[in-house]
């Protein structure tokens, strides 16, 4: 038997290559017939299949492949028979090497009890015509190959190219990946980003410790929540604002909460949005895993239907008619609404893919539509407020390396008499000069406090 299926082999061998000769020297129309002819019988021959990953599509407008990148991310782990390695930085994070097959590599792994075979190869573009000049360098075509038992085809299609290198492929791709503050400040009607480098972490918030837990532990349940959030029908995402007097962190805390859980930020300017469609448009715009942030929503969206000032504070380079002529130039540009906010904030959300995170904030929780704040639209308020001791604490960690000192005592007393924020305690904190030491700094902090103490207490004797 073994025998005769040799031969059979043989024969087969000996008949693709006697077509192959044929084809060469045939008229097209035959060339193409037995074309076919060597595919089938090469396919009936061979026991593997082949699946090739591109870096780009074919035709004349070369776009890359999606899959490729993640293919090549997962074979930076996953190539341990490759002997050739190339180091390249990586397309989002200019900081990043990513080691990868070197063309003509192969690496050999087991899933499931099958081994596959990977192969990473480079097609060089096809030669210009003779006499044609061309002005762009067409890069080379790689692609990644692999090869696998055709018994096993849907196993290894499904479970493996799909399901496995799928999803460790993209998990690299995230873990390598440079997040992104994305802005629309400029007011063109689209996203512009430069790289999220903000350093604030939960550790170093100065805000009650129980409370702080408490936030972290309502946003990895959030991420972890789409199973839930498909069952009860609802759109993946979760709401937040962030209220409290000016210089109280509601800012850091945004960049804390991105670092967590590693989103991009959207930072949504809505006094340079025309006006519903074009917010429809940027919100649409915006990708999975991302945090959109409308910070001082009452400056920048004037609930009565009617727009409000540009700028919260005054510009003191500016002249009172500049300052009149621009809040009128954002009166004008701007015609967002409310209920376009609404509208886009709700309905639209349940079109989207992934999750995301919305973020409002504002210093005057009183003043905004209930509308707006409604349960189920702003999920969870987190209230920021004064420095306390506990806070105190931290901020003396983060920038003096502190973590008890003598002088800490009366900090703590006068804390519970007087308002400071955390932002004038960190900078208080923060050294002036080489020559200031950490004691000196809280030194510093002393003193302003007991300068309020006494301001406070005189305007209490003059009332
Ligand atoms: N809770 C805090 N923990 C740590 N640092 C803080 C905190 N609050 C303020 N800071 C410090 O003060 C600076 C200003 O804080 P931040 O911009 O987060 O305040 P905010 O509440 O957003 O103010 P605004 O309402 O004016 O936007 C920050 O850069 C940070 O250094
Ligand atoms: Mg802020």
């Amino acid at each position: 038997m073994p025998e005769t299926l040799s031969g059979l082999v043989t024969a087969g061998i000996t008949f693709v290559f006697f077509c192959d000769m044929l084809r060469r020297c045939c008229p097209s129309e035959l060339q193409q017939y037995l074309e076919k002819c060597i595919t089938k019988l090469s396919g009936f021959l061979n026991p593997n299949i082949e699946i090739s990953i591109r870096e780009y599509t074919t035709g004349s407008h070369l776009k890359p492949h999606e899959a490729y990148g993640i293919v090549e991310a997962y074979l930076s782990v996953n190539s341990d028979g490759a002997r050739k390695l190339k180091a390249q930085i990586t397309k989002d994070n200019e900081n990043k090497l990513l080691f990868s097959m070197d063309e003509n590599q192969e690496s050999v792994e087991v899933f499931n009890g099958v081994q596959v075979t990977w192969t990473s190869e480079k097609v060089s573009p096809p030669a210009q015509p003779a006499g044609s000049i061309s002005y762009f360098s067409v890069p080379d075509r790689r692609c990644y190959k692999l090869k696998f038992p055709k018994a096993h085809k849907m196993m290894i299609m499904e479970s493996f190219l799909q399901g496995h290198v799928m999803k460790r492929g993209r998990e690299i791709v995230a873990r390598n990946r440079q997040r992104k503050l994305y802005t629309n400040a400029h007011g063109e009607g689209y996203w512009s980003h430069i790289p999220f480098e903000h350093p604030a972490t939960f550790e170093t918030l100065a805000m009650d410790a129980e409370e702080k837990q408490n936030i972290i532990n309502d946003l990895m349940s959030f991420t972890k929540g789409k199973e839930h959030y498909e069952r009860i029908g609802k759109a993946w995402k979760r709401g937040y604002l962030l209220h409290g007097p000016p210089g109280t962190g509601k800012s850091t805390m945004i960049a804390a909460m991105a670092n967590l859980l590693d989103y991009d930020v959207y930072d949504l300017e809505l006094t340079s949005v025309k006006d519903n469609a074009e917010l429809r448009k940027l919100l649409m715009a915006t990708k999975a895993k991302s945090m959109i942030v409308i910070e001082d929503i009452d400056c920048s969206l004037d609930l009565t239907g009617q727009r409000k000032r540009m700028k919260k504070k005054k510009n003191k380079n500016k002249s009172e008619n500049e300052e009149t002529e621009m809040e009128a130039v954002s009166w004008s540009r701007s015609k967002v609404t409310l209920s376009g906010l609404l509208n886009s904030t709700d309905g639209l959300w349940s079109a989207c893919v992934g999750e995301r995170v919305i973020v409002f904030t504002t210093n005057h929780v009183d003043k905004l539509d209930p509308a707006l704040i409604r349960k189920g639209r702003m999920d969870k308020p987190i209230e920021f407020s004064y420095c306390n001791y506990q806070g105190f604490r931290v901020l003396a960690r983060n920038y003096l390396q502190l973590e008890k000192h003598s002088l800490f005592e009366e900090v703590e007393e006068l804390m519970k008499e007087v308002q400071i924020t955390p932002a004038d305690v960190a900078e208080e904190l923060m050294p002036k000069s080489d020559e200031e030491g950490a004691e000196q700094c809280i030194r510093n902090l002393i003193y302003t406090l007991h300068q309020r103490k006494s301001k406070l207490n005189g305007a209490d004797a003059d009332s």
